[in-house]
Parts: structure tokens; C-alpha cells; sequence
């Protein structure tokens, strides 16, 4: 596992059954229809390329890139576009797939931003939900796993940009963060 991995929280095993599990409620509620599936970059990487492969819709796939700022918080809710999508959304079946939803601002302005295109419809699916995002009004169709409010790297997340490419989610040693 290596010293700077406090505990894995979630297995390579139970994120292929549990994307498994979410494919095919998508792939139900999506029969017949062209779907669009947007992932925000960085983190959604890995849910996107796993999730799109255990589809059997055919869909389309397209990117965002987008950056909160703030006095030293993570996430303000005051988002800047780095990349927007290439796709013109009106009058499309979109669905948003996030690695994880922690104090839901980026969803919450995501879904504001998109929304305000005009898409026929408009979900969101993300691999991890912490606590905090109840405290935000957003409507998540499709949630892999709720976690516990404690700082996640692997299958996409980072902490200072490392740990995106471990199969597995796991907590952080309190030495990484120098306690
Ligand atoms: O619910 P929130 O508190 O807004 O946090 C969730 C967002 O934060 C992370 O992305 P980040 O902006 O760190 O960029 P990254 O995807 O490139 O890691 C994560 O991938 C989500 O997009
Ligand atoms: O727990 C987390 N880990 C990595 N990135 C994140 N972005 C929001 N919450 C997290
Ligand atoms: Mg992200």
C-alpha cells in the first residue's frame, strides 16, 4: 500500500461493482436516447473512463475544466472556467459524472452554469459523497458510495496532485499533511 496511505476505504472490486450497479440504472433510464456524459477534469477521469466502458448505451463524452478560488478554502463556490465544453448542450440528455461531492459548491455551480444552456435534461452521477453536500440543495440521481468526512485520495483524487492514479480510494497518514 505504502507508508503514505493511512487505510483503503474502498477496494478496486467494490468500485467495479458499484459502477457496475450504476451503469445499468443508467443505462435503463437512457435506453433509446443520446446521451451526453460531461466529466470534470481532473478528478472524474478515472469514474468517466471506467463508468463509459460499463455502459451499454452509446453516449457521448466531453470534458470541463473548472477552478474554485477563495481566501485559502477549497472550495468558495466561486468557479472560473479553465476549460469549457466543446459540445453545444441545448436540447441534450446530459449527464454530469464527478469523482466525488464534498461541500457540493462546484456541483452547485456547475448545475446553475449548465442548466442556464438549455439541456432537455440534466443528472449527475459521482462515485463518493462526504456529509457537507447535504447542506447544499442539489439533486443527485445517481451516488456510488457516501463517505465519512475525512480527506480521500486515489481513482482520481489528489492531494497536491498525487495519489490520482491508485486503483483503490484510501485515507492519508497524518505524516503526508506533516502531522
Ligand atoms: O464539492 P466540492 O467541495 O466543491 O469539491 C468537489 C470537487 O473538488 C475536486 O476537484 P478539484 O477542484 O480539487 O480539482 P481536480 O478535479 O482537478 O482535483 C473534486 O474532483 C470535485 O470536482
Ligand atoms: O476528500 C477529498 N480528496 C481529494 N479531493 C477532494 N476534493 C474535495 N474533497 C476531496
Ligand atoms: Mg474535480
Amino acid at each position: 500500500m505504502g507508508t503514505d496511505l493511512q487505510s483503503v476505504l474502498i477496494t478496486k472490486e467494490e468500485i467495479d461493482t458499484k459502477l457496475a450497479e450504476l451503469a445499468a440504472e443508467i443505462d435503463a433510464e437512457y435506453a433509446g436516447r443520446d446521451l451526453l456524459i460531461v466529466g470534470v477534469l481532473k478528478g472524474a477521469v478515472m469514474v468517466m473512463a471506467d463508468l463509459a466502458r460499463a455502459l451499454s448505451t452509446p453516449v457521448t463524452m466531453d470534458w470541463m475544466a473548472v477552478s474554485s478560488y477563495g481566501a485559502g478554502t477549497k472550495s468558495s463556490g466561486v468557479v472560473r472556467i479553465l476549460k469549457d465544453l466543446d459540445t453545444d448542450i441545448g436540447g441534450r440528455d446530459v449527464l454530469i459524472v464527478e469523482d466525488i461531492i464534498d461541500s457540493g459548491l462546484t456541483l452547485s455551480w456547475l448545475l446553475s452554469n449548465l442548466s442556464s444552456r438549455g439541456p432537455a435534461s440534466l443528472n449527475v452521477c459521482t462515485l463518493l459523497r462526504k456529509p457537507e453536500a447535504a447542506k447544499v440543495d442539489i439533486d443527485v440521481k445517481y451516488v456510488g458510495f457516501d463517505i465519512p468526512n475525512e480527506f480521500v485520495v486515489g481513482y482520481g483524487l489528489d492531494y497536491a496532485e498525487k495519489y490520482r492514479n491508485l486503483p483503490f480510494v484510501g485515507t492519508l497518514a497524518p505524516h503526508v499533511y506533516g502531522g
